[in-house]
C-alpha cells in the first residue's frame, strides 16, 4: 500500500453480475501537494488462461466466441481467444483447469505459469493468470464448447501456430491475452518460428 494514497471511500453504484463502485481517496502528487479523486471501478474478480501448445504438430488450442463489449466497440464481436475464465473461490491454476475442460474438451493435469497482467487498469480491477501448457489428441475427452446453463457457445479450433502469429500480426487476432500468450511461447524457443 502506497503511503501516497489515503481516505479511501468506497460506494456502491450497482452491484448485480458484477460491481462497480464509485471511489474516492486523497493522492499526493509528485510536487507532494494533496488532491481529492474520485474514480469509477467495475469490479468482475479475476481471471486465469491459458495456451496450449503441441510442439509436434505446431499447432495451439484456440476458441471463438461472441463477446459483447467487443462488438459494442465495433467489432463484429466474435473474437478468437485462448480458454480463459473467472477464479471463483480456488487457486488460479485450480480455475484454469476446469475452464480448459469446460471450453475445449482437454483435459490438462498440469501447466506451467508466466506470470499475472492487468487487464485494464484504469477502469477494472481484474487480474489475469497466464499459463502455458503442452497438449495431445488423448488428452481430449469431450467436444468443449462452454456450459450451456451459462450461455456459452464457444468452436474450438486446432490453430497452426504459424497461422496464429501471422493472425496477430494482421489484426485478426485482438484479444490481448491471447496475444502475450502467443508472443511468450514464441519467444521461448520451444514451438518453431523460422518461417516467419
Ligand atoms: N448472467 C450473467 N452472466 C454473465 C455476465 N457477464 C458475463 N457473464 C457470463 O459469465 C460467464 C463467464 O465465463 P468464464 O469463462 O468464467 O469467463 P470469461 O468471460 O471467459 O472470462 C475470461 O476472459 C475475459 C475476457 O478476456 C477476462 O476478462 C476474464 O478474466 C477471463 O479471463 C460467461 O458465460 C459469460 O457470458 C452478466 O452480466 N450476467
Ligand atoms: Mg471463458
Amino acid at each position: 500500500m502506497s503511503n501516497r494514497i489515503k481516505n479511501v471511500v468506497e460506494e456502491i453504484i450497482s452491484d448485480q453480475w458484477a460491481t462497480l463502485k464509485k471511489v474516492t481517496y486523497s493522492y499526493q502528487n509528485q510536487d507532494q501537494s494533496w488532491s481529492d479523486v474520485k474514480r469509477e471501478v467495475y469490479d468482475r474478480g479475476h481471471g486465469a488462461c491459458a495456451l496450449l501448445y503441441n510442439v509436434k504438430k505446431q499447432t495451439v488450442i484456440l476458441i471463438k466466441q461472441f463477446r459483447l463489449p467487443a462488438y459494442l466497440a465495433g467489432d463484429n464481436g466474435f473474437l478468437t481467444e485462448v480458454p480463459a475464465g473467472i477464479i471463483e473461490d480456488e487457486a488460479p491454476e485450480q480455475a484454469i483447469i476446469r475452464e480448459i475442460e469446460e471450453e475445449t474438451g482437454y483435459v490438462i493435469p498440469a501447466l506451467t505459469s508466466v506470470g499475472d497482467v492487468f487487464t485494464s487498469p484504469g477502469a477494472v480491477t481484474e487480474r489475469i493468470f497466464l499459463f502455458i501448457a503442452p497438449y495431445d489428441d488423448a488428452q481430449k475427452v469431450t467436444d468443449g464448447g462452454g456450459l450451456d446453463s451459462e450461455n456459452e457457445d464457444i468452436e474450438v479450433v486446432e490453430y497452426a501456430f504459424a497461422k496464429a502469429l501471422q493472425d496477430v500480426k494482421k489484426g485478426v487476432i485482438k484479444d490481448a491475452k491471447t496475444i502475450i500468450l502467443l508472443q511468450h511461447l514464441a519467444l521461448s524457443g520451444v514451438m518453431k518460428t523460422s518461417n516467419l
